[in-house]
């Protein structure tokens, strides 16, 4: 039997068994059979055609996926947000069905990319599906655009994702597993965990822990548990554009807000826009922004004051240590201490040292040894 019908059978098997407490193992081990099963299948694959990093390389200071079907209007709204028709050529993406262009905004440099072919092409790896998705796996954020007629589109967007290893809106579940040499399992939970202990410790055996200490800081369903122990899913948010908001009379809204209400969509969430009509960019930009959490560091240099055009761009958390990185050259070698005036100080020009957390639109004055 190949990969392939092991997998299926695996996935009949499962939708077959009815789920309660004396199936959970039972189901934990298949779920966890299935996962290890599509892993190979995934490396068989990706081993014939070439596999590898693609070559995809991010530039700026955040990247962006623009996710959605065809002709919703992701070349459109690239056009406007971006500079991509004049510098899409300077890229690397020649065998990659990918699109690349630069938003500029707040001083901070968006990479944002147009990913046609996801759905065309994603699933089982067919023609580019494989390597756009690799692409949309590395970036910080996803705009998923879904046209105003065309909600339901949303769901098999994120099924396609899903399928491949995104997880999204969701941070990385709680579950550390520490090998060990002998004793076998072990599992310790801060929460009262649903599920059982033989359930977790026969998802571990399954995906080859023998002696093992688990340490579980959450409530996990089995699929969450089973993100855990692979370990190899990406954590990335996301938000919704909705486009051709221009093509709908106001009676029609209703439909469409309920239509994003079933998806869990809050509709004030939502952002609507008309990338031709540009109406509602403003509005989309400053979203990106806001769930980028980037930041911006006015740099004051030694007899050239501070430097409003082009900010340091950080993320939210980021300390002087990560400026002094960011800055590069060897300010990391030579650092005594910086002062900080703005909203992350306490007061005007604090001085502060590696570990100081900066935030939005302070200036920073790193004092450095000669
Ligand atoms: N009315 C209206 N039409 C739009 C809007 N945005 C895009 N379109 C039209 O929709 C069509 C598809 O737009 P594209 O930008 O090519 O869509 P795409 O998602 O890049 O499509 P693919 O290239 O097939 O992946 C074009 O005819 C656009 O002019 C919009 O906001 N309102």
């Amino acid at each position: 039997m190949g990969l392939e019908e092991e997998i299926q059978e695996l996935e009949d098997e499962i939708a077959d068994t009815p789920y309660n407490k004396s199936t959970e193992a039972h189901i934990g081990r298949l779920k966890s059979k299935l996962a290890e099963k599509k892993e190979k299948l995934e490396q068989q694959q990706s081993g014939s055609g070439g596999g590898g990093g693609y070559g995809v390389e991010k530039h700026g200071d955040a990247t962006v996926a623009l996710v959605g079907f065809p002709s919703v209007g992701k070349s459109t709204l690239l056009n406007a947000l971006t500079n991509a028709e004049s510098e899409t050529g300077s890229y690397e993406f020649t065998t990659l069905d990918v699109y690349p262009g630069m938003l500029k905004h707040k001083g901070a440099n968006i990479q944002i990319l147009d990913v046609p072919g996801l759905i065309e092409g994603a699933a089982g790896g067919r023609g580019g599906g494989k390597e756009v998705l690799s692409v949309v796996r590395t970036a910080d954020l996803i705009v998923f655009m879904v046209s105003v007629f065309e909600i339901d589109q949303y769901d098999r967007l994120r099924e396609e994702l899903y399928k491949n290893k995104i997880r999204l809106d969701t941070e990385p579940p709680r579950v550390n597993i520490r090998k060990k040499a002998k004793d076998g399992l072990t599992v310790n939970s801060s929460v009262d965990l649903d599920l059982d202990e033989e359930t977790v410790k026969s998802v571990l055996r399954e995906h080859g822990y023998v002696n093992a200490d688990v340490t579980i800081g959450e409530q996990v369903d089995l699929d969450r548990l089973i993100d855990g122990v692979m370990d190899n899913r990406e954590y990335v948010p996301s938000i919704v554009a909705v486009n051709k908001a221009d093509l709908i009379e106001p009676d029609y809204l209703p439909t469409v807000e309920s239509e994003l209400e079933e998806r869990d969509i809050d509709p004030e969430e939502a952002i609507f826009i008309s990338a031709e009509e540009e109406k509602g960019l403003d509005g989309l930009t400053e979203r990106i922004w806001d769930e980028l959490g980037l930041i911006r560091i006015y740099m004051d240099k030694p007899g050239r004051g501070v430097d409003y055009e082009e900010p340091l761009i950080l993320r939210e958390g980021d300390t002087v240590d990560d400026a002094c990185r960011k800055l590069g050259g060897s300010f990391d070698e030579r650092f005594r201490f910086a002062r900080v005036t703005g909203p992350s100080a306490k007061h005007d020009e604090q001085q502060v040292g590696r570990d100081h957390e900066l935030a939005d639109e302070d200036v920073l004055r790193i004092v450095a040894r000669k």
